[in-house]
């Protein structure tokens, strides 16, 4: 029997981010301002290189690490919502929602090109860093990125990306 496409994964410790978010949901419902310890994991699937491998362990574990480490002890922000404002003024960022407004040092916080900072999208944008970081060599072979994100013991969102 013979396999023309194949799959690694990471799930690790070491794979966390501690972030704060609020989301909106039902159309005009706001969440108050809160945390999560977020986990993260990744599959991805392709051929085989020189190597036999999809892709280097080390290769793809450094940089998903980075990414996560960029959010860690953040603000997540989204700067792509149809009602939240996201502003940055004066070295800080208000956003804004309806009658609410957050104000923020700038240094805290990620803005991120996403509609809602649901695990679902922050599943897509950290699975899209991933392949745009992972240099034209490495991701030769990899037909697919798959990340997923839990925001609570369990409760994991993910997001599939062809390449
Ligand atoms: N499919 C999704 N559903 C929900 C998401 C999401 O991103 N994708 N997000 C939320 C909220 O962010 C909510 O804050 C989730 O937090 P959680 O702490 O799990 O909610 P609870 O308050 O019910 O749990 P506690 O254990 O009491 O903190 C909702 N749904």
């Amino acid at each position: 029997m013979t396999s023309d496409v194949f799959e690694v994964s990471l799930e690790k410790e070491s794979l966390v981010f501690s972030s704060a978010h609020f989301i909106t949901f039902n159309g005009n419902v706001c969440e108050r301002l809160h945390g999560h310890n977020y986990r993260c994991k990744c599959r991805v699937i392709g051929t085989l290189d020189e190597n036999g491998y999809v892709i280097d362990f080390i290769a793809l574990r450094d940089t998903l690490q980075r990414i996560v480490g960029e959010l860690d002890h953040h603000v997540l922000l989204p700067i792509n919502h149809p009602t939240i404002s996201v502003e940055k003024k004066d070295a800080e960022v208000i956003a804004r929602f309806e009658e609410k407004r957050w104000v923020f040092p700038e240094e805290d916080c990620v803005l991120l090109p996403i509609a809602n900072t649901t695990a679902e999208l922050l599943a897509m944008w950290i699975a899209d860093q991933l392949i745009a970081r992972l240099d034209a060599k490495t991701k030769a072979t990899l037909d697919k990125v798959v990340v997923s994100v839990d925001e609570n013991h369990g409760q994991w969102a993910s997001a599939e990306s062809s390449i």
